[in-house]
């Protein structure tokens, strides 16, 4: 690595890469990094952070992380102690390890939609969606999750079980033992189906175009996630060309505008006329209709605007959680012996609710509260609802909220959650992360910590967390998927909702899952949406 960098500093990098341009591309990107690394280690790095050194041969870290990244973390860390540089990802990069790592996530002074945008370019993305150009990471987004989304959530769920259901159905429709060589595009359309749903309203989202237009927009978001950590110039300046100027995402913005005017007409028509006659508006139970009744607290525009917000949110829920839902699917492949406890467990659950169910009926029948048990058909105590799948029947499922948190907890990337020093930052061990300075977080180091995981941390446990109040949904230091603090990933109550509602359709469905190639196991476990899909699955249902 040393042998790269010069003895020059201080250029300016886009002016010595626009001189570089005609000499070609690959001599550019060359003297780009070279002043790059230059710039890091004249400016960035705090002398009292070490940097790791090379292997012998090796120009970057890159080769020697990604024979064993497990390994090589471990070795670092021992050897350089919790705080340590590594070049990687073609950037040079502060590693920041174990309990520390909380201190990243504890000030606003480290930013993780500015390191993403840093790597990626994302802001261009998300901003070319709003009217309010605001990024993905703005606190009026965030805000609308935790007050619109989040309470409604067992609100929500009847809804998503059945478009989650009804994309099963028809995807999943076999009668024995089935090969889908790439089940990705089902979770994708489960996922978008359900949260189309949610956001839009039936009405909306029944309309093809609008769930092509959220398919289609999360493609191209896979597509430019799909270098992960990598950094180029090319990636961020295409980035920024592509979305800041051109804007290609408005399209879909406007087939959400077209799709919701009608809508949103009608809405207010029957709004105004509960009010004429003094009734009470039977809100619809929505995200738009939640934007829509506090356009002036989140600063909306104009319809645009609501809808732009929306396809920003639906981007990053959809994303994450298909990616998610799909490699789900593949961790039941991969230990196949627990799908039936997590269907016993689905059978007891539902059949306690029944039970419980009925213990209400009869009292109310005995009380003479209710007159005959016909009284109950339409009412909350229906017995056509005694075995729904309710988000106070999930709660319930504790075997497959453990396995969904340890599923997460073993999937982590090992280096991730980059965040950005908005400002010099004083770390508790008295280590300063200098302005401008990217660090990324030693997931392995929490992750796989005996302190913090307790017994065999690199094995898949999916039983660990039973009795620990340590749900899936619980963002804190031992557990970083969703990060933690003030911008804790908002939306993780929706995601696991849907999560769970797809491990338990899945385990109800099938009896057994099994990879199609079982020597692609581990490498299909740590894969992410938008690499190719290692194996496809069997899926052997249960009415065999
Ligand atoms: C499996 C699914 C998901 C994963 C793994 C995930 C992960 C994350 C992570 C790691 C962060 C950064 C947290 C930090 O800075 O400490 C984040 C932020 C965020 N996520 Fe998620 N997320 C998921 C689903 C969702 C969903 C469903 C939504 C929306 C409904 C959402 C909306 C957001 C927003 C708005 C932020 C920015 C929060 C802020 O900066 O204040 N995410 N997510």
């Amino acid at each position: 690595m040393l042998g790269l960098v010069s003895t020059s500093s201080g250029a300016d990098v886009v002016g010595v890469l626009k001189a570089a341009l005609p000499i070609g591309i690959g001599l550019a990107s060359a003297v780009y990094l070279t002043l790059k690394m230059t710039r890091q280690f004249d400016h960035g790095l705090s002398k009292t952070i070490p940097t790791v050194a090379l292997r012998p041969g090796d120009k970057t870290h890159d080769a020697e992380f990604f024979e064993d990244p497990d390994l090589f973390l471990t070795t670092c860390t021992e050897r350089y102690g919790p705080v340590f540089n590594l070049y990687l990802y073609n950037q040079f990069l502060t590693i920041i390890s174990g309990p520390l790592a909380r201190e990243v996530f504890m000030t606003d002074d480290l930013n993780f939609g500015d390191a993403l945008d840093d790597t990626t370019g994302m802001h261009s993305f998300t901003t070319s969606m709003t009217k309010s150009k605001r990024t993905f990471d703005d606190p009026a987004i965030h805000e609308m999750i935790r007050d619109i989304v989040n309470p409604n959530l067992a609100l929500f769920t009847p809804r998503i079980v059945e478009c989650m259901q009804m994309i099963a159905d028809k995807e999943f429709a076999t009668g024995d033992r089935k090969l889908i060589a790439d089940p990705q595009p089902i979770f994708q359309d489960m996922v978008a189906t359900a949260m189309a749903d949610v956001f839009m309203g039936r009405k909306i989202a029944k309309n093809r175009k609008v769930l092509d237009s959220f398919i289609q927009c999360m493609s191209t978001l896979t597509n430019f996630t799909a270098l992960g950590f990598q950094k180029t110039i090319w990636r961020i300046l295409r980035a920024r060309t592509t979305y800041g100027l051109l804007s290609p995402l408005q399209q879909h913005v406007q087939v959400l505008v077209d799709a919701a005017t009608p809508v949103v007409q009608e809405r207010r028509r029957q709004e105004a006329e509960a009010s004429e006659k003094g009734l009470e508006y039977d809100r619809p139970l929505d995200i738009l209709q939640g934007l829509l009744d506090n356009f002036d607290k989140y600063g909306l525009k104009d319809l645009e605007d609501v809808c732009g917000h929306i396809l920003v949110m639906v981007l990053v829920s959809v994303h994450t959680t298909s990616d998610s839902s799909t490699y789900l699917s593949y961790y039941l492949a991969a230990y196949p012996e627990y799908i039936e406890p997590l269907f016993q467990e689905q059978l007891t659950v539902l059949n306690q609710i029944s039970q419980e169910r009925e213990e209400q009926r009869q009292e109310k029948l005995k009380s003479g509260e209710i007159a005959s048990v016909k009284d109950f058909e339409g009412t909350a105590l229906d017995r056509q609802h005694d075995r729904d799948l309710t988000s106070a029947a999930v709660k319930r499922m504790v075997k497959m909220d453990s396995f969904i948190r340890e599923f997460f907890r073993f999937r982590s990337q090992r280096v991730s959650l980059a965040h950005l020093a908005r400002k010099d930052v004083l770390l508790s061990n008295g280590i300063t992360i200098r302005k401008g300075r990217k660090v990324m977080i030693n997931v392995q180091s929490v992750h796989q910590s005996y302190d913090m995981q307790g017994e065999d941390p690199t094995e898949f446990r999916p039983w660990r967390f039973i009795g620990k109040s340590k749900a899936a949904t619980k963002a804190s230091t031992d557990f970083l998927p969703f990060g933690m603090g003030k911008h804790a990933c908002p939306g993780r109550f929706l995601a696991v909702q849907e999560l769970k509602t797809v491990g338990v359709l899945l385990v109800s469905r099938f009896s057994n899952i099994e990879m199609q190639d079982p020597s692609k196991k581990m490498k299909a476990l740590l894969a992410r949406l938008g690499t190719p899909v290692p194996t496809g699955l069997y899926f052997t249902s249960r009415r065999v």
